[in-house]
């Protein structure tokens, strides 16, 4: 069974058919892409997979699981994170503690224990520390773990960005254009950390994104949408080579 199972996925904003029988069967530990000229409903897909949109058609499943219906935060819970085209953090907070948060979804201490600083409270502050600076590490934001998020160069505010999704722990985490505004260095690194997130954490990611050169360096497979709907779907190669995807996604 595969980990997402999206079946005829359709919505409507009044007269425009944003995105249009859409089928996408992810497997466990994929990498796959979703690409599209602007305005194809990409975002509108992730939306719509995290439960801000609710479809107008068709079945979302993760893990055999329906997710059509859910909040949020339950579909968080139930394992998919997001990042946003536009960077989301607290930037007023420090790169830590913008993990920490994010951290929440999985370890709670009550109120009381927090107010009275009783042990439990230490104990599963500890653990967080631990757990955040793990991730940190991944990402080569341990150095920057004080800093706040609002002083971070660019490309390590994208990074510190997936690491909160990482954080909620998800089987599934949703990239929004992740190397947007990054410079080729910075892409380059971003690549070996994406590749390295799914091989340590055995997490299956879904990402839109237009730098051709992140999609054919790092996606197994691909789905091109145009219009809301389907152009092509297969391995970058075959499908950034299909005629039809060259006029439609390139210009050309
Ligand atoms: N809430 C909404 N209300 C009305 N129209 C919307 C809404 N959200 C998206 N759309 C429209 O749906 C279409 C798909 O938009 P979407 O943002 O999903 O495209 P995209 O492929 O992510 O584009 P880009 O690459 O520019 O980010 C667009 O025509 C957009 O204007």
């Amino acid at each position: 069974m595969a980990l997402l199972e999206v079946k005829n996925l359709g919505i409507s904003f009044g007269g425009l058919r944003a995105v249009d029988n859409v089928n996408l069967s992810i497997e466990k530990g994929q990498l796959y892409g979703l690409i599209g000229p602007n305005g194809a409903g990409k975002t509108t897909i992730f939306n719509l997979l995290t439960g801000v949109y609710r479809p107008t058609d068709g079945t979302i499943k993760l893990d055999g699981v329906d997710m059509v219906g859910k909040a949020p935060s339950e579909i968080c819970k139930a394992g998919i994170a997001r990042t946003f085209q536009n960077i989301r953090l607290f930037k007023k907070m420090s790169v830590l503690d913008n993990v920490k948060t994010a951290l929440h979804n999985q370890k709670e201490y009550t109120l009381i224990s927090s107010f009275f600083h009783l042990p439990s409270y230490f104990k599963v502050e500890k653990e967080m520390n631990e757990k955040a600076m793990e991730i940190l590490t991944v990402f080569g934001l341990e150095k920057e773990a004080g800093t706040l998020a609002s002083n971070l160069p660019y490309g390590k505010q994208r990074k510190l960005e997936i690491a909160r999704g990482l954080a909620t722990n998800p089987k599934l985490l949703l990239l929004d254009e992740p190397a947007a505004g990054m410079n080729p260095n910075e892409t380059a690194e971003l690549m070996d950390t994406i590749r390295l997130v799914r091989d340590r954490y055995q997490i299956t990611i879904l990402l839109i994104e237009h730098d051709m050169k992140l999609v054919t360096g790092i996606c197994e497979q691909i789905l091109v949408l145009n219009f809301g709907t389907k152009l092509a779907a297969g391995i970058p190669e075959e499908v950034l080579n299909n005629p039809e995807v060259v006029t439609a996604y390139l210009g050309e």
